[in-house]
């Protein structure tokens, strides 16, 4: 195994493989943050988390006492004076008592198991539902994988403290404490004699334990590291191998991959200090119980039975301590993922409904653009005073050079974001006063790329209309000219297809995007015409589809095909996000404007290939 760095991992001319990654692992401690996690309880506060209490008292009492029942009992007084009844009823006493504790300690488990499966369930699902409501703005500045990264792993980080964190943190702090009570009852000199370790061992054990946990984090951020790498490596497979880049590809795999092993290396030698540090503690406890335990008996200050008592106890110590310093950590390691976590719940949609917004009662399609302003960031705008009427039905058709502002319109009529300044009206009324669902139910969008869900081509099609019978999504793939492809298809409409649709040729993809669309029957769509080459029967097809689908709707559409644009009537032409000029193409073509050119230029070409 080769032994690199990272920045060896391939020639330094490569500037690809940046994977950013959600470094803060820990933070530090903070009580609000600390109350907001608790908060998650209150569901179960009259439910599991009473139960899990109650379960976990016994068990703690029945610990406790055994061993003064031991020492101070059974040895102080059966043995001592031979009485074989006593001997035998607190024999039986502690059997049953530990009888008690093993189905005390049984249900504790299951139900503090429970609890924190309930509490991040609630958790998953409440940001889950929170990040679907986010606005468009939100997914711009995060990519899919951070966002995965924070529903999955800092959710999963919880799970611990949830599920034995916090329980533990009360159990075992219940437990020393009464330990460490009774022991300075029981005899107040043998206890400070063996108390005196205590700090130090608490100390070393929770230093140690973060070094330990420290290096599992390294560890897990190389793993993710791995993780991106393989993804973008599979997804990117046809491009890597188009370029012929797998020798830096697998370069870079064997960096990371040899990392990720001297990370686990590391971690499992820090780990396997651990046990042996404990069960050392645990010796030297002992040695100071025999030593200074057995000289108090000599004296006849303390009894056999209190000596023995505290043995027991002192075998019962050192768990407690050292998971406590385990709960610290894991309580810091909550409060980085937490911090993110909320971070997400904390994020408002800039894109909201006013408490009073109003439906849209049967809407006819009228779209205006009243001196519209608009820019993704502070530092470049958009689209700069723009002035749009659409009436009812009408088809326009939006053209421009990339990056002169076609989709930000598309998307401002979607309300996926509000305008920095101006009106965008539906029918007059401006939809910021309008209730979100209401607009979107009038609007079907069809991008260039069309998302194709796993899941059947029906399905597929029904996503426009849940509700929607199997005869309804055929008659809208009839009329698109879908049917036919689908028929041919293994299995019809039941086929499968993956996330994606890579079983589907462009045009096909296409065409069911545009059977979707059909079948949620919106007053508004808006098209992006794909932009991908398909031969010339495809393309009438499509057109032929698109007739079908544009037929008595106000229709946007971002074309890329000059056979669509001519039959537009109206064609705003876009630059820098100003309107150039706008009219049908004969007008424009007259007016030997930016259309003309941009025709002569781009489509004349295109169309005598
Ligand atoms: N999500 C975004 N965040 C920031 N800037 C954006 C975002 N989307 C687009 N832009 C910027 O806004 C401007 C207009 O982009 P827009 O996508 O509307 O252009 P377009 O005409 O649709 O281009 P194309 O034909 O290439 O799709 C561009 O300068 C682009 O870089």
């Amino acid at each position: 195994m080769t032994k690199q760095t990272e920045e060896k991992y391939v020639s330094p001319h490569v500037k690809r493989f940046y994977y950013p990654q959600e470094t803060a692992v820990e933070k530090p401690f903070n009580w609000r943050q600390m109350a907001r996690l608790l908060n998650y309880l209150k569901p179960y506060a009259k439910t599991i988390l009473p139960k899990a209490l109650f379960a976990m008292f016994i068990n703690m009492i029945v610990r406790l006492f055994v061993p003064i029942m031991i020492g101070q009992y059974v040895i102080e007084q059966a043995i001592a004076q031979s009485d074989v009844t006593l001997l035998t009823q607190f024999i039986i006493l502690i059997g049953v008592l530990y009888l008690a504790n093993y189905i005390a300690n049984r249900y504790r488990i299951k139900l503090v198991n429970i609890l924190g499966q309930r509490i991040i369930y609630d958790l998953r699902m409440q940001l889950f539902s929170h990040v679907q409501r986010l606005s468009h703005s939100f997914f711009d500045k995060r990519s899919a994988g951070s966002i995965l990264v924070r529903i999955l792993n800092d959710v999963n980080s919880l799970q611990e403290l949830f599920t034995n964190g916090i329980i533990n943190l009360l159990m075992d702090v219940a437990m020393l404490t009464g330990i460490v009570v009774i022991l300075l009852i029981l005899s107040p000199q043998l206890a400070l004699a063996i108390l005196v370790i205590l700090p130090i061992m608490f100390y070393i054990s929770t230093k140690l334990r973060r070094r330990i946990r420290r290096s599992w984090q390294q560890v897990r951020i190389q793993k993710s590291k791995l993780n991106s790498h393989l993804n973008e490596s599979i997804q990117g497979i046809r491009i890597t191998q188009s370029f012929s880049q797998e020798k830096e590809n697998t370069e870079y795999f064997n960096g990371v991959n040899t990392d990720n092993y001297e990370k686990e290396r590391i971690a499992m030698k820090k780990s396997a200090f651990f046990g042996p540090f404990v069960e050392m503690s645990n010796a030297i406890g002992t040695v100071i119980l025999i030593s200074f335990g057995s000289t108090l008996i000599i004296n006849e200050q303390v009894g056999i039975g209190t000596f023995v008592t505290f043995a027991f106890y002192l075998g019962m110590f050192w768990e407690p301590i050292s998971r406590l310093g385990q709960i610290y950590n894991q309580l810091l390691v909550a409060m980085a993922s937490s911090e993110r976590i909320f971070e997400f719940l904390d994020e408002q949609p800039n894109v909201y409904e006013k408490p009073d917004a109003k439906s849209f009662e049967d809407m006819q399609g009228d779209i205006k653009f009243d001196h519209v302003k608009f820019s993704y960031d502070d530092d470049r705008v958009a689209l700069h005073e723009i002035d749009i009427n659409i009436h009812a039905g009408q088809t326009v058709a939006l053209v421009g050079h990339t990056g002169s502002g076609k989709s930000t319109i598309a998307n401002l009529i979607s309300r996926f974001y509000d305008p920095t300044n101006g009106s965008v009206r539906i029918d007059g009324h401006d939809l910021r006063d309008m209730r979100l669902d209401s607009l979107r139910q009038n609007i079907s969008v069809v991008l260039q790329d069309t998302f194709i869900f796993s899941g059947s081509i029906m399905e597929n099609i029904r996503f426009g209309r849940p509700d929607a019978t199997d005869e309804e999504v055929k008659d809208a793939a009839k009329v698109v000219g879908a049917h036919e492809f689908i028929l041919r298809l293994g299995e019809g409409y039941q086929t499968e297809v993956e996330e994606r649709g890579n079983i589907l040729s462009a045009g096909e993809r296409q065409l069911l995007s545009f059977a979707r669309a059909l079948l949620a029957n919106p007053r508004i769509l808006i098209l992006d015409e794909a932009t991908a080459s398909i031969d010339t029967e495809a393309e009438m097809k499509i057109q032929e589809a698109l007739r079908k689908l544009l037929k008595g709707r106000t229709a946007i559409m971002i074309a890329h095909r000059l056979s669509t644009i001519r039959e537009a009537d109206n064609i705003i032409v876009l630059e820098h996000g100003r309107i150039l000029e706008q009219g049908n193409h004969d007008e424009l073509i007259e007016q030997e404007g930016e259309y003309y050119h941009l025709v002569r230029s781009q489509f004349e070409m295109l169309e005598a290939l």
